[in-house]
């Protein structure tokens, strides 16, 4: 099969640089497009040399359509709106679109669900298999347990992180939520702060730390009142993202238009 020719979204980015790193090391791909919003000092500049890495001639632009016209794939790990305007223009030109990018709203996963309609799209909070390994032993773990056990995921992130609880800490909490049986809206305590009253049985808690450069560390924890069990994943480079995000784009490439996850491209989902 011909290389895959990607177009890389948020290109100036801590993910948009590790992709650009990823393809640039990986057989098989070739990066065809890099993208950033349109009033970005880093339009116009090479792709490649913005990642640390020779010049590629891929320059940054913010036309997706053109970029897109010539590409199998859209890898996307950008902010809610421009994920949501890409999966648009992914619909129309039939690209795959990876998207990695959380702090997601309802309205947004209603825009997504409806561009899968046209187009292949994989979305995860988090690519990498660990976590999702980590995802389907705790859904066993919470099927095992009743409600003595209080469920509880801490997540910890580097400083700049913007969205809260984690991407991966809402799969995981989900994750606990369908193995419980339980739906994870009506039964989930997301901040606590002040007088909060006591836990309430049954809830799912999450618990949030930000500091220095921490890549994504995850804990669930199952507490009862004489033991505690904890499943712990700690990322340390972000390049098992972006090597995620290349497994679901040629996972992808295969698939008919629908929403699919990264359980499904792992072949985890039950
Ligand atoms: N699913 C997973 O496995 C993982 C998901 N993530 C998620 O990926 C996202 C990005 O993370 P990270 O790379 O650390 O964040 P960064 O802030 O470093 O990168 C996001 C990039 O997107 C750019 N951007 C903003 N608007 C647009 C637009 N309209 N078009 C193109 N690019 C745009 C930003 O540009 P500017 O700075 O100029 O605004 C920025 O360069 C987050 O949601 C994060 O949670 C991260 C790691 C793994
Ligand atoms: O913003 C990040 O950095 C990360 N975001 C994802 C999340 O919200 O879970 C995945 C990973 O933990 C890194």
């Amino acid at each position: 099969m011909s290389d895959l020719r990607v177009v890389i979204a948020g290109a100036g980015g801590r993910m948009g640089r590790t992709l650009i790193r990823a393809v640039s090391e990986a057989s098989g791909f070739t990066v065809v497009g890099a993208l950033d919003v349109s009033n970005s000092p880093n339009i116009g500049q090479d792709s490649g040399m913005l990642a640390g890495l020779p010049a590629n001639n891929i320059k940054i632009t913010s036309d997706a359509e053109a970029a897109l016209k010539a590409a199998h794939c859209l890898i996307d790990f950008t902010i809610p709106a421009a994920t949501v305007a890409y999966a648009a223009v992914t619909a129309k030109t039939r690209c795959v679109h990876v998207i990695g990018t959380t702090g997601l709203g309802a309205i947004d996963e209603k825009q997504i669900a409806d561009a899968a309609t046209e187009t292949v799209i994989v979305k995860s909070g988090n690519m990498s298999l660990g976590v999702n390994l980590l995802a389907a032993l705790t859904k066993k773990v919470a099927a095992a347990l009743d409600a003595d056990f209080d469920i509880e995921v801490l997540e910890m992130h580097h400083n700049q992180k913007i969205d809260a609880p984690s991407g991966t800490a809402l799969l995981l909490g989900r994750a606990a939520a369908e193995g419980r049986g339980i739906d994870l809206d009506a039964h989930s305590q997301r901040v606590r702060d002040g007088h909060t009253g006591a836990r309430k049985r049954g809830d799912i808690g999450f618990a949030t730390l930000r500091g220095g450069n921490v890549v994504g560390d995850h804990t669930v924890m199952f507490v009862s009142g004489s033991e505690r069990i904890e499943l712990s994943h700690k990322a340390s480079d972000r390049m098992l993202f972006a090597a995620g995000a290349l497994k679901a784009a040629v996972w992808g490439r295969k698939q008919k238009p629908g929403l699919y996850s990264m359980m499904d491209v792992l072949g985890l989902s039950d």
